[in-house]
């Protein structure tokens, strides 16, 4: 948060926001419907916990269709953050907000990535003006575009839909990882 007297010494937040699908958990183009489907991808959540031990603050933002769709409840997309949560507190880490859009694609809400509004009620959940110079990681463009409207920084990892998103092309200045770890022993230099 920006000091209002001394702007400059504001420290660095050390905010990330995390896509879902694809980036935390396995990703399937016939969506995540069950807490059995919900399995997560190999070292993303020792990687979340892993930044918490550093101080950072982890938030997720994540479309799920699937609730307008009818392919799960609200109370299974519940569950599923649920168990979420206590895998990544199993680890030693914990996840401070999870911000879903449950809308159709078809309902032209303001929340449903590539809108920024998940990333917006974000920012003002932790009173940021902006997301300036937080990583946005995600497996697809739309991640990567939602966040960059509130100045994140994009990160894209290859697991999920990563490669075929890696077909396309990415907004400037994305730095691409092959999963959600080795995007973590970036950002905590620990990378070899
Ligand atoms: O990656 P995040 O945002 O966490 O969640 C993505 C999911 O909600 C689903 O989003 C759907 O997109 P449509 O909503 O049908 O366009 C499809 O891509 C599914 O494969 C995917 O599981
Ligand atoms: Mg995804
Ligand atoms: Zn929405």
């Amino acid at each position: 948060m920006a000091s209002p007297i001394f702007p400059h010494l504001a420290k660095p937040v050390k905010l990330i926001v995390l896509d879902r699908d694809g980036v935390i958990n396995e990703d399937s183009d016939a969506y995540v419907k069950s807490l059995a489907e919900w399995i997560p991808i190999p070292g993303s959540l020792q990687a979340i916990a892993r930044l918490c031990q550093a101080g950072w603050t982890v938030a997720v933002a994540t479309n799920q269709s699937g609730l307008a769709r009818g392919m799960f409840s609200a109370t299974t997309l519940d569950d599923m953050h649920l168990k979420m949560q206590q895998l990544v507190m199993e680890e030693g880490g914990r996840i401070d907000l999870i911000v879903h859009c449950p809308h159709d694609p078809d309902d032209g809400c303001e929340c449903r990535k590539p809108k920024p509004g998940l990333f917006r009620t974000i920012a003002e959940h932790f009173n940021l003006p902006d997301l300036k110079g937080v990583p946005v990681v995600g497996d697809s463009h739309r991640d990567l575009h939602a966040g960059m409207l509130l100045g994140g920084e994009p990160y894209l990892v290859k697991t999920g839909k990563g490669l075929r998103t890696l077909e396309g092309t990415l907004p400037p200045g994305t730095r691409v990882f092959d999963d959600l770890a080795a995007v973590v022993d970036h950002l905590l230099g620990s990378a070899a």
